[in-house]
């Protein structure tokens, strides 16, 4: 009998452990409750596989943040080898290959870098909002053109130029095709691995189909891309992106062994489809919130108004601390509706002993975003929308800092969703500082110029408001709704125009 004293969690089953208890839909509402009922650190197993679930900052920031190096593994995801897609930094296990491309990403989107792509993002930004101009309700093709757009042009140097471009098309279906995939390490087949050599036909094999069109298709569309800067390389066309400059000029090029060139080919594709499913949730959790709180829209418009009034212009990224209401919205947005409820499931390397208990190498680490989120200690009334709650009394938006608080008798640590959101320790998301950007800039200039506001009924006329309900695998997104975007008035619109 182990003797070793394992943190607590619901009761096991001989042998299969909790494969009855763990759970297949919303697991981050599930792990919330077993964090109130068993305590911060629950363990579970199943089939012997372990699973840590954390439900307290304080203990993410010890493990995840100060423990990095044993922390920072990822598991083992079956259905993602099926696909091809076990090689992307995301997916990839910490060591040098990891490192490598991670470094490939992240040194290219550093505070100072991203600043270079500022200019992009706001004519990129500026072209969106323009089009609900005449078409109110455009949002979910619009927003897939500023988000593909942006990616594609920074990625791969390939400029959209209408709606119907193929690579946007295509691109958009993959990503979508990825987001169904739950996460990593936890589904069946990641527990019974035998199950990939099972016949399609087999009952409950449809996965197996899925994922073989999802690999042909995926695989295919890397390469295309692919070959869109090997083709401006070799015709002497200019091509600045970061495929271009990873790859390097024909000579650079030549040298490069076949793993480096899966690098470069993973890494472009991965930035491309990690940054646009999560930003876009994002800004479908933003639009939605406006539709419920028009009252809050109001506020954040006014805020606006006396800036435009003094300066004539619309919001620009250099204007971020003048508008802190703005800014505490989209903290708001990133707390209502995290994009990754689940983070991506880390791993441990090696046995490890927290508060005298027990946490065995090898196991799956879940930081449960959402729950931190939704911890009404932290977060009273979590099902609220309410941007004031990181309002200091000053009218100043709170700190972008983990600060503790005492709060009753227990000490907890208050935390600022926007430095919860992308994670944490080392696999902490590269991408945050270009999201953040993009994501304030979406929401200043649609709330400088338009009302949002909830979609007709078509029988009655009337205005009707969309449920608030989020859709979840490994990623989160509001379900489908539709809203009317609408000129606040003549004068607003002229700062488009202008
Ligand atoms: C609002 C938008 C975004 C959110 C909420 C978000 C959130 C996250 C989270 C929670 C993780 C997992 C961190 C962990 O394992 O602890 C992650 C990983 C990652 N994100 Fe983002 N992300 C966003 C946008 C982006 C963008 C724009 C890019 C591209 C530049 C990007 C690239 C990545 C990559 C490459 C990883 C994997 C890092 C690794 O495993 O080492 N993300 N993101």
């Amino acid at each position: 009998k182990d003797k070793r004293r394992y943190p607590p969690g619901p009761a096991a089953d001989p042998i299969v452990g909790n494969v009855r208890s763990f759970p297949q839909h919303d697991p981050h509402k599930v792990f919330s409750k077993w964090g109130k009922t068993f305590g911060e650190l629950t363990y579970v197993h199943v089939l012997g596989k372990p699973i840590i679930v954390l439900n307290s900052l304080d203990i993410i920031k010890n493990l995840l943040d100060k423990r990095g190096m044993n922390y920072s593994g990822r598991p083992r995801a079956i259905l993602y080898e099926m696909i091809k897609w076990s090689e992307t930094v995301i997916l990839l296990p910490f060591g040098e290959k990891w490192k490598k491309q991670r470094r490939m990403i992240s040194e290219n989107f550093t505070p100072t870098t991203v600043k270079e792509y500022f200019p992009l993002l706001e004519n990129e930004v500026l072209s969106f909002v323009r089009r609900f101009e005449g078409r109110p309700d455009c949002l979910d093709e619009s927003l897939h053109r500023l988000l593909s757009g942006t990616m594609l042009r920074l990625t791969y140097g390939h400029i959209v130029q209408s709606d119907d471009d193929s690579f946007m098309e295509r691109i958009g279906r993959a990503a979508h095709l990825l987001a169904l995939y739950p996460n990593p390490g936890a589904m069946p087949v990641d527990f019974f691995p035998f199950l990939r050599y099972l016949p399609v036909w087999f009952p409950g094999m449809g996965f197996i189909r899925h994922a073989n069109s999802t690999r042909d298709f995926v695989a295919e569309l890397t390469e295309d891309l692919y070959k869109i800067v090997e083709d401006d390389v070799l015709s002497g066309r200019m091509n600045t992106s970061l495929v271009a400059k990873w790859r390097g000029d024909s000579k650079k090029a030549k040298s490069l062994g076949r793993d480096d060139i899966i690098d470069v080919k993973m890494n472009g594709f991965t930035t491309y489809v990690a940054g646009v499913e999560t930003t876009e949730s994002t800004i479908f959790t933003f639009y939605l919130m406006m539709i419920v709180n028009p009252e809050i829209q109001r506020r954040a418009q006014l805020e606006i108004d006396q800036f435009v009034a003094t300066e004539g212009r619309l919001p620009s990224f250099e204007d971020r601390t003048q508008l802190p209401f703005v800014g505490c919205i989209l903290k708001e947005v990133y707390r209502f509706g995290p994009p990754l409820p689940l983070a991506v499931p880390h791993t441990t390397f090696k046995d490890d002993v927290y508060k005298n208990m027990f946490i065995p190498g090898g196991s799956l680490v879940i930081p449960n975003i959402w729950g931190l989120m939704n911890d009404e200690k932290v977060f009273p009334d979590p099902n609220v929308f309410n941007p004031d709650r990181h309002m200091t009394k000053t009218g100043a938006e709170t700190k972008n800092e983990v600060s503790s608080v005492e709060l009753g008798s227990e000490k907890t640590i208050a935390s600022d969703p926007s430095t919860l959101v992308f994670g944490f320790g080392r696999r902490i998301c590269p991408g945050k500082q270009f999201a953040d950007g993009m994501v304030w800039l979406v929401i200043a200039r649609t709330l400088a110029v338009f009302d949002v506001l909830p979609p007709l009924n078509e029988t009655t006329g009337k205005p009707e408001l969309p449920e608030v309900e989020y859709i979840t695998t490994a990623t989160a997104r509001p379900k489908d709704f539709k809203c009317r975007v609408l000129p606040r008035s003549e004068r607003h619109l002229s700062l488009l125009r202008d």
